[in-house]
């Protein structure tokens, strides 16, 4: 076994750096099967995203998922894809640019690198820790872009930082910060996107809180993601002032066949619409950029059920993406965490 070291490095060297690591999912490097068999096959081989026995999931994985989700997919992205390539990549690498240009207005510009990292796909983890090595850096604050932790986004970020540095000479210094579903700042930059959209086109029969499901059986297993996004939603409407029952948490993304978190967003658009209900907007907050499950599957699928049903206006409201509100709350919470 040998470590991964800077053997160029001297002892009255240039003065460590302190510096910033963004993480999000990750996506295919092109819409097209290969790549997204590659990117699926890193994806739902994690075990803290598909938590079945190993040999059993992966069976099943590469005898029926792979083969035929790899070619839908790379079709529904491709619905979605843009000259800058994924819209998810894109977000990130503009968050991280403007969170940047903020650093530098505070410290001497090139003090406090951001890097981006994708847990699955590219640029990797593994680029991303190297880039910060490269330049100095030894003391790494890490922020998951995923406001309400969950073991299989925000807790796998963390099996994969830790993974890569186990094959680091010196390990730096980290701060992991594992959620923000609660900070007044996060609560304050959805409710501004909320009320924008109030202001413009009024307050609809319904607004949903439409957040990434999981299985069901991660709640009962003690995963408080559940928990952490009816917080958000609760803080949202009280911060706003908003009247309970005009507002709906429910949960998208469904995959497999097993009971996932309920209300399903799907379901719960058919069944409005069948109620008589003629207005609705969406947000999805748990989803710092739009990506793939937002802009085809809530702004194009679900509407389309909605309407089908019997709805006549569906209003999709955006993810923060790289607005000025959402880079100051990630400027603020960055500066609260590190020391
Ligand atoms: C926001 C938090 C997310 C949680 C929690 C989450 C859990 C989860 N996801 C899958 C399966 C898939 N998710 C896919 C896409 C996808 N998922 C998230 C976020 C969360 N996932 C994002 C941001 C994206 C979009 C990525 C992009 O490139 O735009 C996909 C791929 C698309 C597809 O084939 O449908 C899968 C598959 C599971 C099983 C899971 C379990 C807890
Ligand atoms: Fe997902
Ligand atoms: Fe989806």
């Amino acid at each position: 076994m040998s470590f991964q070291g800077q053997t160029e490095y001297e002892h009255k060297g240039p003065k460590p750096k302190k510096g910033i690591l963004l993480v999000n999912l990750g996506t295919p490097d092109a819409p097209e099967p290969t790549a997204l068999r590659r990117y699926l096959k890193e994806f739902l081989s994690d075990h803290r995203v598909v938590e079945i026995p190993r040999l059993l999931w992966l069976m099943i994985l590469h005898l029926f998922i792979l083969p035929f989700r790899s070619k839908s997919s790379a079709k529904l992205y491709a619905s979605v894809w843009t000259d800058e390539g994924s819209p998810l990549l894109a977000i990130t690498k503009r968050q991280g640019a403007a969170l940047q240009q903020q650093l530098d207005a505070d410290y001497a510009e090139g003090q406090l690198p951001v890097v981006i990292g994708m847990r699955y796909g590219n640029p990797s983890i593994k680029s991303a820790l190297k880039s910060l090595a490269e330049q100095n850096v030894r003391d790494i604050t890490v922020l998951p872009l995923y406001p309400q932790y969950c073991a299989a986004t925000t807790g796998s970020t963390f099996d994969a930082i830790a993974r890569e540095l186990q094959s680091y000479r010196w390990v730096p210094s980290i701060r992991f910060i594992n959620g923000y579903h609660q900070t007044p700042e996060y609560i304050n930059a959805i409710g501004q996107s909320i009320t924008n959209y109030i202001k413009q086109s009024g307050m609809p029969e319904r607004l949903i809180f439409s957040y990434h499901g999981t299985p069901q059986r991660y709640l009962e297993q003690g995963d408080p993601y559940y928990c952490f996004c009816m917080q958000t939603t609760r803080l949202v409407v009280e911060a706003l002032g908003l009247d309970n029952e005009h507002v709906i948490s429910s949960f998208q993304s469904r995959f497999g066949k097993a009971k996932w978190l309920q209300p399903y967003t799907d379901v719960t658009l058919k069944s409005l619409a069948e109620q008589g209900v003629k207005r609705v907007a969406i947000i999805c907050p748990g989803f710092s950029s739009d990506c793939l499950e937002t802009i085809e599957e809530i702004e194009v699928e679900n509407r389309d059920y909605f309407i089908d049903a019997g709805g006549e206006t569906y209003d999709y409201i955006p993810c923060l993406n790289d607005s000025q509100t959402h880079i100051d709350m990630m400027h603020k919470l960055i500066k609260q965490n590190m020391v």
